[in-house]
């Protein structure tokens, strides 16, 4: 099947757009390989302080001969989805010894729990900590004794903090390596309804706390398709996982046996062999291309309308929300995972999963085969399942939909376009994910009230002044005034009005979550209203429009004819007076959010 004409044009466009810096960064990592050929150019004394801790390995890597595989890992035990990773090391060490290799871990980086932080003022520093992931792949990696990488991450900042820091180390092969989702908890519908019941005082914190705990149980990435499930599902569309690794569960053999083949493939696909694989070339424009068309496709997080262009950004690749937008005009939605459907991640991955999405897109010419994975060959490996013949790893045609309620063919998709769409008009431009809204409130036209923070918002609730038909404008909440939050905290509130029968919408400069969804949102606004954006501008009465099927986010008052209001006073507390230099340069959430980007000239 020839690739949709759209996607042809969009990707054209991407290439033409990056033209320059795409150039200047394969200039860059082809240099930096050749001023690698060999750690045996390493000075003695350097590379005895890199192998005195290697015990084991000192005499493999002595003779400089046998491929040494740096770890990245962003363990900690207070993010579930991370938290098998506390066992990975010793275990790699010994899959890549087994291949002929070694593997050291090279860092780690931090992770934070966006749930643990939601409605917290530690979310302030969540956007940021991307960037902070990404400079502590870059300290890992400058130890310059790898030959390959292996990338241990997840949950939301995390996978693009990872890929943004180690794509300015293209030059070596890497893989990402997933430990799975916790098994099926309650429904993630019942969790929320319980929610709502809180937020309303009809039950108490014991029953709520009960719920919550029967959601989130155990180890593994939570169930949910938000920011880190996304992940995922990208990592599958770029190529960058063992085919199929996304979605199997931790402490299973299957999951064991995907590991090992991500340790073994990362040693075979080196600079010394015939079948280099250098992450630079596999992060291509396609592959950026691909990421986008996964998103639209599944419903995925609103948190990569950020993070893709930041990530395309470090391999020299200029995508923004037009690019976005048109995509979405032809990707036709394919899943319908919790917070847009019921079932959550282990049900898809049942119905099919990854495979059968890549395996349909492909098929209908919807998305790139031609790109270089880490696996063999091209994307087609990439529509297979994994799974176990004894226990041998095998990949094998997914089959049909095994369930239609959440995973359906391009013949007859949930929705004949994707998942995200761009509004736009006199507040600015933002995201709006219509795959979580039923298609009657994809249009909202009301007064609005202005607050400017999460907490007056339930306040004005709990005091009924909301029970109407209402605008949320909830400003002051991009990169450059506080670090751009995730207000998911608001769902359960304005969900609650939106159950009453009111007509009601969000609109904020902040994010929202990954598993956010329901009420319709115009989020990411930009410019920000901090420094005189247009939501500085907006009063409380004003009618505001969102409309996702014009692609419309304006306001009939004279905004032209108002000052703005003066910026509020960055707060301090909860570390975040140490991130004014990433709130001070940060660039708008189009661009990615990202302070050191915008520094670097990236
Ligand atoms: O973007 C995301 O996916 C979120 O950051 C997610 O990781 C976050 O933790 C949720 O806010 C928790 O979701 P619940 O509200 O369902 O607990
Ligand atoms: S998926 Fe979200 S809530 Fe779950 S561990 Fe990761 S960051 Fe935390």
């Amino acid at each position: 099947m020839t690739l949709n004409d759209t996607i042809h044009r969009v990707t054209q466009r991407v290439i033409e757009n990056s033209r320059d810096s795409r150039a200047a960064y394969l200039d860059l990592m082809q240099r930096e390989a050749d001023s690698r050929p060999d750690r045996r150019s390493v000075s003695c004394s350097n590379l005895a302080h890199a192998y005195a801790g290697t015990l084991h390995d000192q005499p493999e890597l002595k003779s400089g001969e046998l491929p040494n595989i740096g770890i990245v890992t962003s363990y900690n035990d207070m993010l579930s989805a991370h938290q098998p990773y506390g066992r990975y090391p010793e275990r790699l060490k010994i899959y890549a010894r087994e291949a002929g290799a070694t593997a050291q871990v090279a860092g780690g980086t931090p992770a934070m729990c966006d749930g643990v932080t939601q409605g917290e003022t530690g979310m302030e520093l969540s956007l940021f900590s991307r960037d902070v992931i990404a400079l502590s792949t870059g300290v890992a990696l400058s130890h310059a004794v790898y030959d390959g990488a292996l990338m241990l991450g997840i949950c939301d900042k995390i996978v693009p903090g990872l890929l943004i820091g180690a794509l300015r180390f293209g030059y070596l092969p890497t893989i990402f390596v997933p430990s799975g989702p916790m098994p099926t908890g309650i429904p993630n519908k019942e969790k929320q309804r319980v929610r709502q019941l809180y937020a309303e005082g009809k039950v108490g914190r014991d029953e709520l706390l009960e719920s919550e705990l029967g959601s989130y149980h155990s180890p593994g990435t939570c169930t949910f398709y938000g920011t880190a499930n996304s992940n995922q599902m990208m990592m599958e569309l770029m190529g960058l996982h063992i085919p199929g690794a996304a979605f199997v569960q931790p402490g299973t053999k299957l999951r064991q046996a995907l590991d090992r083949a991500a340790v073994h493939r990362v040693a075979a696909i080196g600079h010394k062999g015939d079948d280099y694989r250098p992450l630079a070339r596999c992060v291509d424009e396609n592959a950026i291309v691909n990421a986008a068309i996964g998103l639209l496709a599944t419903g995925g997080s609103t948190n990569h309308a950020i993070h893709i262009p930041a990530m395309a950004r470090a391999a020299g690749i200029r995508f923004d929300w037009d690019d976005l937008a048109e995509l979405s005009h032809v990707v036709p939605l394919l899943a319908r995972v919790y917070p847009n459907g019921a079932g959550d991640v282990n049900h898809f991955h049942e119905a099919g999963g990854m495979g059968y999405v890549i395996g349909e897109l492909l098929e209908a010419g919807l998305a790139h085969r031609d790109v270089l994975t880490v696996s063999e060959g091209d994307l087609s490996r990439y529509a297979e399942e994994p799974g176990l013949d004894d226990d041998t790893l095998v990949w094998r045609d997914p089959g049909p939909s095994g369930n239609r309620e959440m995973l359906r063919p391009v013949s007859d998709p949930f929705q004949a376009d994707g998942g995200m769409r761009l509004v736009q008009g006199n507040l600015g431009r933002a995201c709006f994910k219509s795959s979580a809204v039923e298609q009657e409130r994809w249009t909202i036209e009301a007064p609005c009230r202005v607050f400017q923070t999460q907490r007056e918002v339930a306040e004005a609730f709990k005091a009924g002044e909301l029970d109407r038909d209402v605008v949320v404008v909830v400003r002051f909440q991009g990169p450059r005034a506080n670090g751009m939050p995730e207000l998911h905290k608001l769902t359960p509130v304005l969900g609650v009005l939106q159950d009453r029968g009111y007509r009601v919408a969000l609109v904020t400069d902040g994010r929202m979550s990954g598993a956010s969804g329901k009420v319709p949102a115009a989020i990411h606004c930009t410019p920000e209203a901090l420094a005189g954006g247009p939501l500085a501008r907006l009063r409380d009465g004003d009618v505001v429009r969102v409309c996702a099927v014009t692609g419309e986010l304006s306001t009939n008052a004279d905004l032209d004819a108002r000052e703005p209001v003066p910026d509020p006073l960055p707060e301090a507390g909860t570390g975040r007076e140490l991130f004014a230099m990433f709130r001070n340069f940060a660039d708008g959430a189009e661009q990615g959010g990202s302070a050191m980007l915008a520094t670097a000239g990236l």
